[in-house]
């Protein structure tokens, strides 16, 4: 999207500016957010997705939420004429693209992955840890990613595989995208756009790199990219995007394929009001629908993303709870809510208030009915089917909770996809070509001796930093 378009009405929702995705390190996000401005209409929002803007000029005069010397590598998208997406007579008065017989288009759903048998736990586990988007080292430590990704991964294992043996063996996160790729798929075809819908995952099979390569083998002339995470995190879009931005920038069928990201949709109203039916439909199963707490459950994040990175992550959710009761409270639906955080791992700081804790907080406080609700995902995954359905819900009785609800994750809900479906088609007319042009004045050229010097400097401050109390005490509590 230009960043034209992202000025005026649509500015309140869609406001989030990543004039370089992907910095080294860094995250840039457009400081002319502003969580209390603007979000006073529900109505108001605008149904246009976040796609990454182009490294337009604009843009880099924004002031950014920065600590650090921001790199000037953007994404570099060029501008392409070719916009059409149906092969179907009779779509131009439903779109207002035009269309031609050669265009192919390719819509991409990024999720996480999840291990599928017991055995896949460790190997899954690696791949997550050494993420340098989950464990973020300082530079000088990158060096060690993979043997630490390798420690945390075996550290770590035995307590993952109780939980996916509890909920039958493995993640259904694969099941689940794949069953929402075609009714995406399906959604589209509803709307005369005819799609190929791929899935991408970031650690599990079928991995981003497979799916892209399948893209081209189809030649597919026009991508949506769809992370399905309503929030952007570092840790999740932010990540898959770094994937996918390494492998486009190789290749130059990749690199001169129109494409358009949805950064995130949380303010989207299909989204909004699908999570709020949800919501209505299961406050009615209890006896005293009015007084039942409504209590939001996010995956959460180190608190050095937000604060440090710049992860929008935060806000982002923060609005999305607001929007969701705003919908609620339009509906008549004034309980109280509250919105906490879940599944930190490792010895560091997470984003409060932590989940576990406020669930016994409310229940000594004397709440007695809770609806627990997973809003940072669109499917069942370990989180909610073993975390919320069993750790909390055993927590949140021993605390006096006596009634307890869960909203179940969107999944396929008709509502939710056809929403995307129409995200997909506001995304087209914004897709661009990625620049194969990397800005070489930035690129460090490798040199041994500064090599050698930093693994040795490096070495000794990893050692000293396995050896402080925190990490000690983290791996003793079994925290990894
Ligand atoms: C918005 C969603 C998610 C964010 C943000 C996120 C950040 C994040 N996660 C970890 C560590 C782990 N995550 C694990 C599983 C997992 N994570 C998400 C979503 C988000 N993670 C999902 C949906 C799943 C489940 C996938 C499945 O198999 O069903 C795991 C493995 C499970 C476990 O051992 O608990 C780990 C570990 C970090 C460190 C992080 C941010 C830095
Ligand atoms: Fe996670």
């Amino acid at each position: 999207m230009e960043a034209a378009s992202l000025s005026g009405s649509s500015l309140c929702y869609c406001n989030y500016r990543f004039s370089r995705l992907i910095t080294r390190g860094r995250y840039i996000a457009s400081a002319s957010r502003n969580f209390s401005e603007g979000i006073n209409d529900v109505d108001k929002p605008s149904s246009k997705p976040l796609i990454i803007s182009s490294s337009d000029s604009s843009t880099q005069n924004h002031s950014f939420l920065s600590n650090g010397p921001i790199q000037k590598r953007y994404l570099n998208l060029q501008t392409n004429c070719a916009i059409g997406v149906c092969t179907f007579p009779g779509n131009v008065a439903e779109s207002h693209y035009s269309h031609s017989a050669e265009e192919k288009l390719g819509v991409l759903l990024l999720n996480l992955g999840g291990p599928e048998t017991l055995n896949d736990v460790q190997p899954f586990l690696f791949n997550l840890f050494a993420d340098p988007d989950i464990i973020r080292l300082p530079r000088l430590l990158r060096f060690l990613q993979r043997p630490l990704a390798k420690l945390i991964s075996v550290l770590r294992a035995p307590k993952s595989k109780e939980g996916y043996a509890a909920i039958g063996g493995g993640s259904p996160l694969r099941k689940i995208t794949d069953e929402q790729a075609d009714a995406l798929r399906m959604a589209l075809e509803s709307k005369n756009v005819c799609a190929n819908v791929y899935v991408g995952m970031r650690y599990w099979f079928p991995f981003t790199e497979e799916a892209i390569e399948q893209i081209k083998r189809d030649r597919i002339t026009k991508l949506v990219v769809l992370p399905l995470y309503p929030q952007f995190s570092i840790s999740t879009t932010g990540s898959s995007i770094r994937v996918l931005q390494s492998v486009f920038k190789e290749d130059a069928y990749l690199s001169r394929l129109p494409v358009s990201v949805i950064l995130s949709w949380y303010q989207r109203q299909g989204y909004i009001r699908s999570m709020a039916d949800l919501i209505e439909k299961e406050l009615g199963k209890f006896a005293k629908p009015e007084e039942v707490m409504i209590f939001f459950s996010a995956h959460g994040v180190p608190v050095s993303y937000v604060e440090d990175a710049g992860d929008p992550y935060k806000d982002q959710m923060e609005e999305c709870i607001y929007l969701i009761m705003q919908e609620l409270k339009a509906r008549g639906i004034g309980n109280d809510h509250t919105l906490a955080y879940q599944s930190r791992v490792g010895p560091v700081q997470w984003l409060k208030p932590y989940t576990d804790e406020v669930l016994v907080e409310i229940g000594q406080k004397g709440v007695k009915s809770l609806l627990a609700i997973p809003v940072s995902f669109v499917s069942e995954h370990i989180e909610t089917l073993e975390e919320i359905d069993m750790e909390y819900k055993h927590l949140a009785l021993e605390s006096g909770i006596e009634n307890w609800g869960r909203v179940p994750a969107l999944g396929c809900n008709s509502l939710f996809i056809t929403d995307l479906a129409d995200a997909v088609v506001e995304a087209l007319p914004s897709a661009k070509a990625l620049s194969t042009k990397t800005d070489d004045a930035e690129e460090t050229e490798f040199d041994p001796l500064s090599y050698v010097v930093k693994i040795f400097f490096g070495s000794i401050l990893a050692f000293m930093l396995l050896l402080t109390p925190r990490v000690i005490l983290a791996f003793r509590n079994g925290l990894f």
